[in-house]
């Protein structure tokens, strides 16, 4: 069974590694949205596979280092596209939540970068 959980961040970015006619190489804002997945056996006891709410527990200091921030100045992400926050946030995350399956990064409704751990 795979479970998914849905959270959102606002914050700056620009990416260094893009030429300056680039229009992602200046400072600009995104409303991001976060989708964890996490795969398991439902426990017959509970119901469920992850307390959706041992989810939030494990993300929510993660996203407090991003919401409202520069990303750039973030340690681990001085390049933040979407493929490296997602790789950011799964190794934020994965030792606490080992179901943890995937992490998706949109960037806008139309863009965003998965990640498996793969
Ligand atoms: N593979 C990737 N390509 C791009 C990334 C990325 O992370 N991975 N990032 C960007 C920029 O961050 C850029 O800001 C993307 O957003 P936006 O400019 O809003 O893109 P839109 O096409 O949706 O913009 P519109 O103004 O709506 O046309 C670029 N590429
Ligand atoms: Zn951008």
């Amino acid at each position: 069974m795979r479970i998914v959980q849905a959270f959102t961040f606002e914050a700056a970015h620009r990416l260094p590694n893009v030429p300056a006619s680039h229009r992602c190489s200046r400072m600009h804002g995104h409303s991001y949205r976060v989708e964890l997945a996490l795969e398991g056996k439902v426990d017959p006891g509970t119901g469920f596979v992850v307390d959706f709410f041992d989810v939030e527990a494990a993300f929510g200091p993660v996203l407090a280092r991003l919401d409202h921030h520069t990303l750039n100045e973030v340690e681990g992400l001085s390049n933040p596209t979407a493929e490296l926050i997602a790789i950011w946030i799964w190794d934020q995350v994965k030792p606490g939540l080992p179901q943890l399956a995937s992490v998706k990064v949109f960037e806008t409704p139309f863009c965003w970068a998965e990640h498996d751990g793969t």
